[in-house]
């Protein structure tokens, strides 16, 4: 049976989205990666799933996340906005404001006038257990060993996923493929971790590189920029509203450092093309 798809993308961050509302799609993990493949495949960076929710008394919709190397994961931000967008294009509901079911809970999609769209990505959490990382208590920043000689200094948040986030003075020159590998899978982190790389412009603006847990470096991670400026805005480096050039393009992210509050997210989502492919 081939298989309908959609594809998107937020910032060159891309997915294949598949509308799995009114027939349960079942694909393992061997179909996600065939899917995902850039040469033999569509080519994305995660498949998106658009399902019923489990509880519609909270949510209109599931939405589950799947990496390139297979594995589902709880959060993805492009693709919140890119999974936005693909409801209102479908017809599938037409309120500008949406209630979503992901592995990482229920988050917020609000369509804007002008066409972009505002995620509540929902609290970032701090505490090592909850990202999940290994260390005896929580700290702003911590030593991680790259190797007997070398070690790294990280924040570490969890949005929903697990990151890492390293100050650098240039993202031009930063080493994301080297370090990026070998953070993403450091035994520190048991579930794996996305890595970011922010290079501090002003109070108002970074620029970003994120090497992707089960993806490798894309050009960009909503989830990441949102991490990224939760962590410099913990260490006073950045206001309340921070705009985060990544290699793909911008986003706005806004965080009032009360860790009640959610962090919100702005920026564009996009379909590029439709499509059947047999797996
Ligand atoms: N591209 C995403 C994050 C996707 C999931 C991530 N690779 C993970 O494994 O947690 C985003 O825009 O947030």
């Amino acid at each position: 049976m081939p298989i309908a798809f959609t594809k998107m993308q937020g910032l060159g961050n891309d997915f294949v989205v598949i509308n799995a509302m009114n027939a349960p799609v079942s694909l393992d993990a061997e179909q996600i990666r065939a899917l995902a493949d850039r040469r033999f495949g569509v080519g994305c960076d995660q498949v998106l799933w658009v399902e019923p929710p489990v509880d519609p008394s909270r949510a209109q919709f599931r939405y589950r996340i799947f990496n390139a190397d297979g594995g589902e994961v709880e959060q993805c931000g492009n693709g919140a906005r890119c999974f936005a967008r693909f409801i209102h294009e479908q017809g599938l509901c037409d309120q500008r404001c949406i209630t979503v079911e992901t592995l990482a809970g229920l988050i917020e999609l609000i369509l804007e006038e002008d066409g972009q769209v505002t995620v509540n990505m929902g609290l970032p959490r701090f505490e090592p257990s909850e990202i999940p990382f290994k260390a005896a208590k929580r700290d702003a920043l911590y030593s991680l060993n790259i190797s007997s000689e070398e070690q790294v200094s990280v924040g570490a948040v969890s949005m929903g996923n697990p990151h890492a986030v390293l100050q650098v003075n240039s993202v031009d020159t930063a080493e994301v493929a080297r370090l990026g590998a070998a953070i993403e899978s450091h035994s520190d982190f048991p579930r794996r971790v996305n890595v970011g790389f922010m290079q501090i412009i002003d109070r108002e603006h970074i620029r970003l590189r994120v090497f992707e847990r089960g993806v490798g470096e894309t050009l960009a991670c909503g989830t990441g920029a949102c991490a990224a400026v939760v962590i410099g805005r913990q260490q006073g480096l950045l206001d309340e509203r921070v705009t985060v050039t990544l290699p793909g393009g911008q986003l706005v992210i806004k965080w009032n450092e009360d860790e009640q509050e959610p962090v919100w997210m702005t920026g564009p989502a996009q379909t590029v093309f439709t499509g059947e492919i047999e797996l």
